[in-house]
């Protein structure tokens, strides 16, 4: 296992983000100053809105139509910080990117999913953060190749960074699909699984490509238990230069976010032990299952060595159709369906005979 552990939990990474999820939103690319200053003063006004962040260095739009105007916004980001009071969020896929923020006081930085997918590049990135005490989310690469998103966490772990999120943004799809990238929802869970105390963003912008996803993806993921989304907005949505179809207004993203069911993580949260009286009870009947399978083995057992001493087959059909048709009744007369019962006792039975064939080669 690597040294995630370390990660920290996003509410102790800076005092305002204490609520649940953390909403982080903003333009997709930063065009103008206007651009920039009205949706920021817009998204203040949505209560989950925690951080703010911006597209400054963005290579298939940002350099064409506007050169690198990289200084110029990192004093305007640096201005929405003062007046709105939100976080800032760039995102950084060289040395020299990591530099600048961190010149100019942006608050986090994240590293996009191009840029997870080149392990060169994140070594690039890792030296650079070598020491710097700033918080790095880290999009998932564009593959799904789950080796890659956690060699980029261990190698930006490993520079000292402990303010670390991973954040899931789909898949690269090869052929045309409703969504624009593909969830692979698995990839994330199985991420959460390892490494428990990484906190986990969803950026259900990228995964929708449209606006009327971005609901059911995001409800899907608070119901996953990720700890916050991602989700592009401008002030003027029609007419934005990047990502048109998925941005959404501060107004529509407010509308988004109020239609979110926020479900209970543990039995802290539900204020009473009713869950966990129901778990105690599943606790003590599966211990009473599994004393149960002991025992029957232990039966198959003996007359395991009653056939070896008597000369007879192990596999007998006729009991064994005999057991399963008795066992399959019982179980419809008790809710359980014909499926279920005959795969339990099949398997059951494949044990059974393999405890017998032991008994005989011994
Ligand atoms: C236990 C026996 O051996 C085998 C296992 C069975 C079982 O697990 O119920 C049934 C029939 C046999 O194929 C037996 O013959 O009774």
């Amino acid at each position: 296992m690597s040294g995630l552990e370390n990660c920290k939990p996003m509410n102790t990474w800076f005092k305002k983000l204490d609520t649940r999820p953390i909403v982080i939103s903003g333009p997709s690319v930063v065009e103008s100053e206007e651009q920039l200053l009205n949706t920021a003063r817009e998204l203040k006004k949505v209560d989950q809105v925690k951080i703010f962040r911006a597209g400054v260095w963005k290579p298939q739009t940002a350099t064409k139509t506007f050169g690198d105007r990289g200084l110029d916004i990192l004093q305007w980001l640096n201005q929405v910080k003062q007046e709105t009071g939100l976080l800032t969020m760039v995102e950084v896929a060289s040395p020299k990117h990591v530099e600048m923020c961190l010149r100019h006081n942006v608050d986090i930085l994240w590293i996009g999913a191009r840029t997870t997918s080149n392990p060169f590049s994140i070594q690039e990135l890792a030296s650079a953060l070598q020491g710097m005490n700033v918080p790095v989310m880290i999009k998932n690469p564009l593959n799904p190749d789950i080796n890659l998103w956690i060699g980029a966490l261990e190698q930006i772990n490993k520079a000292g960074i402990s303010r670390m999120a991973a954040i899931h943004c789909g898949f690269y799809p090869f052929e045309q699909t409703s969504l624009r990238n593909i969830p692979k929802w698995e990839i994330p869970i199985e991420l959460k699984s390892r490494f428990h105390n990484l906190p986990m963003i969803c950026d259900p912008s990228h995964i929708a490509g449209d606006k009327q996803h971005i609901q059911q993806i995001s409800q899907k993921a608070l119901d996953l238990n990720m700890d916050g989304l991602m989700i592009e907005s401008h002030f003027k949505p029609e007419e934005a230069l990047s990502e048109l179809e998925e941005t959404l207004s501060p107004a529509e993203l407010d509308e988004v976010l109020r239609g979110l069911v926020c479900r209970l993580n543990s039995i802290d949260d539900l204020g009473e032990n009713q869950l966990e009286q129901y778990r105690n009870q599943i606790d003590s009947v599966d211990a009473q299952l599994i004393e149960l399978l002991a025992q029957r083995m232990n039966i198959v057992e003996e007359i395991g060595e009653y056939k070896s001493q008597k000369n007879m087959t192990i596999l007998q059909l006729e009991r064994w159709e005999k057991v399963r048709e008795k066992g399959v009744e019982l179980g419809k007369s008790l809710g359980l369906s014909e499926k279920f019962t005959t795969q339990l006792l099949r398997m059951i039975h494949k044990e059974a005979i393999l405890k017998q064939n032991k008994v005989m080669n011994r």
